[in-house]
C-alpha cells in the first residue's frame, strides 16, 4: 500500500465488458484519483504488492487480503444463476473429467477457483490443472477442458464448437441455491480507519457511475458494441444477467463460497465478507 495520507489514490478498474455498467460513467476528472484497467489477475497481484490502493478484484484475491481490506457496499460484479461470460468449454461432461487436463484463464482467480470446487464437489479426481493466455484454440490442443471468463468467453460463447459448456454461476447456483460474486471492490482497512472521507469517496465514484450506467443502459450498450460489437439485443442480455450490487443478501452467497474455497484447501484460512459504507 503506498502513503495513503497522500492525496492521489490508485484505483483499479476492470477493463473488460462486464464492469461497463459501473465504470463506463465514472467521473475520471477528480485529481485525488487516477484509474488503472486491467484484467483481473492483473489487479489482484496490483492490489496485493501496492501498485494500486483499491478497486475492484476478483472477490478470491480479496478473500486471499481480508485481513487488510473490505469491501465496498453496493458494488461487485455477481449473478443469481448465469453469469453469460464464465464458461467452461469441455470436450466431455463435467462430470467425466476426472483424470484429464483442464486448461484454466489466466486472468481469474474467482472462477478458477469455483471451478476446483464445483469439480471436486462433484467427485471428480485427479485433475491436471494448467494456467494459460486465454486462447481456446491453443488450450484446447492439450486440454480436455478450457475455462474462459470475461470478454473472451463472451467471444467464444456465440460460437458453435461442438464443445459442452457450462456457465459457472448457473452450476453453483444449481448446486448451492446460492448467488455468486466474482468481483468486489476493495479498500484497506488502513483507509477506512485513517481515512474514511477518502474511503467514502471512492464508494461515491463507483456508486455514481452504477446510478448514471443504470439510467442510461443503452449507453454502456453502445460502448460495449464498441469494444466488441455483437446486437443490442444481444448486450441487453448479458446485462440482464449480472449484478452489481452488494448487500447482505448478496453475501450469503460469497460467505458460501468463501466456505467452500476453505473446505476445498484453496483459501488458508475461514473468511468472512465484510462489507463497508453506505449503499447511496
Ligand atoms: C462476470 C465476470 O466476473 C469476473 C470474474 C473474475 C474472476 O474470475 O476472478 C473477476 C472479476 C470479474 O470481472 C467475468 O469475468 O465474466
Amino acid at each position: 500500500m503506498g502513503e495513503i495520507g497522500t492525496d492521489l489514490l490508485r484505483i483499479g478498474q476492470i477493463k473488460f465488458t462486464n464492469a461497463l455498467p459501473i465504470c463506463h460513467f465514472i467521473d475520471r476528472s477528480s485529481p485525488h484519483h487516477t484509474f488503472l484497467p486491467g484484467a483481473p489477475s492483473e489487479l489482484n497481484a496490483w492490489l496485493a504488492d501496492g501498485t494500486i490502493d483499491a478497486g475492484l478484484v476478483s472477490s478470491f484475491a480479496y478473500a486471499q487480503l481480508a485481513d487488510d481490506f473490505v469491501a465496498l457496499r453496493g458494488l461487485s460484479v455477481s449473478s443469481r444463476g448465469p453469469v453469460g461470460s464464465i464458461f467452461l468449454f469441455s470436450k466431455r461432461p463435467l462430470e467425466e473429467l476426472s483424470g484429464s487436463t483442464v486448461s484454466l484463464t489466466s486472468h481469474s482467480a474467482s472462477s478458477v477457483n469455483l471451478l476446483r470446487i464445483l469439480l471436486g464437489e462433484i467427485g471428480v479426481q485427479d485433475v491436471n490443472y494448467v494456467t494459460e493466455e486465454p486462447h481456446l484454440h491453443e488450450m484446447l490442443k492439450s486440454a480436455d477442458a478450457a475455462l474462459l471468463i470475461a470478454d473472451h468467453a463472451l467471444r467464444e460463447s456465440v460460437l458453435d464448437h461442438g464443445l459442452y459448456m457450462y456457465d459457472l454461476g448457473e452450476e453453483w447456483h444449481n448446486r448451492t441455491g446460492h448467488s455468486m460474486t466474482f468481483a468486489v471492490c476493495a479498500v484497506p482497512k488502513r483507509l477506512v480507519k485513517e481515512h474514511p472521507d477518502k474511503a467514502r469517496a471512492i464508494q461515491k465514484l463507483f456508486l455514481e457511475g452504477k446510478r448514471k450506467g443504470t439510467a442510461d443502459m443503452e449507453s454502456v450498450i453502445e460502448a460495449a458494441i464498441e469494444m466488441m460489437g455483437q446486437t443490442k439485443d444481444f448486450w441487453r442480455d448479458y446485462f440482464g444477467k449480472l449484478i452489481h450490487d452488494l448487500d447482505d443478501e448478496l453475501a450469503v452467497g460469497a460467505n458460501a463460497y468463501f466456505d467452500a474455497a476453505y473446505r476445498h484447501g484453496l483459501l488458508a484460512k475461514p473468511v468472512k465478507l465484510e462489507l463497508w459504507g453506505d449503499e447511496s
